[in-house]
């Protein structure tokens, strides 16, 4: 099956601190893959660094054949991003900034369509700075996909949606992974994970433990099930299943 991320060995350090340490994953086309791990374990730095965004201290990267740090014009029109805060300018309209955005591309996705599909439709004239949390993190969502990418990044899609707003984040996204889009997400929530991911791989301050699917990441661990064995992973020494 084609492989359309590869990463191989990658570190990065802060001065001191090993954010992340010897990570080494593949994702294959169509495929939803699950970055995961508690607060600060390392997986926006791991994505920030296979974007290229940031300059890993090791290691090497390929995103649909392309290396990240040399290819990044390319890299840009066929992969969608949606990190935890967007920086907006100030009072930017969500129009305007689903113009501006589908304007980069050559063959955007629909973004008036998009903007019914996440609920935002209605608001097009309001300050994105006046929107809700959660009218925001599905705006991020949004923009993400006007590229009409190959593989898109989702740092924390569903933090800040109410359980509907959820659900149909959700269910959308199923639609695009049958229609052969690949997905690499972050999420604090396992039963969004159970719901979405193909696979998933968990960080524990910067180091892989194990990566798999749902039944053999629940399956590597003593506990029933797979929200005990993430956290089995994740937690100390003496933490035992509940
Ligand atoms: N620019 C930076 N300078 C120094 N340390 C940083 C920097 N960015 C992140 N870190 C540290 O690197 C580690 C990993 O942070 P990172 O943001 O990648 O974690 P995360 O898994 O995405 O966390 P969260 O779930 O809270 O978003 C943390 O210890 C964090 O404090």
């Amino acid at each position: 099956m084609e492989k359309v991320l590869q990463v191989q060995n990658l570190s990065k350090s802060y001065g001191s601190v090993a954010a992340v340490s010897g990570l080494s994953l593949s994702v294959a086309r169509g495929e939803v893959f699950g970055l995961l791990g508690p607060n600060g374990a390392g997986k926006s730095t791991s994505i920030e660094c296979m974007l290229g965004v940031k300059k890993a201290s090791a290691g090497t990267v390929e995103i649909l054949g392309i290396n990240p740090s040399e290819g990044r014009k390319t890299l840009f029109e066929r992969v969608g991003v949606q990190f935890q805060e967007t920086g907006y300018q100030d009072k930017i309209r969500v129009e305007e900034v689903c113009r501006m955005t589908a304007a980069l591309y050559r063959k955007p996705a629909d973004w008036q369509r998009l903007l019914a599909v996440f609920d935002i439709q209605g608001l097009e004239k309001q300050e994105v700075s006046q929107l809700s949390g959660g009218e925001r993190q599905r705006l991020s969502v949004l923009l993400a996909l006007i590229p009409n990418p190959e593989l898109v990044f989702l740092d924390e899609l569903t933090t800040g949606l109410d359980t509907r707003a959820r659900r149909e984040v959700w269910q959308y996204l199923k639609e695009l992974k049958k229609g052969g889009l690949t997905i690499v997400l972050t999420s604090h929530f396992m039963d969004e994970v159970e719901v979405l991911c193909d696979r998933a791989l968990i960080l524990k301050k910067g180091e892989p433990q194990i990566c798999g699917t749902i039944e053999e990441i629940t399956e590597g661990s003593p506990c029933s099930c797979f929200e005990e064995a993430y956290l089995w992973y994740t937690g100390g020494d003496d933490d035992a299943c509940v």
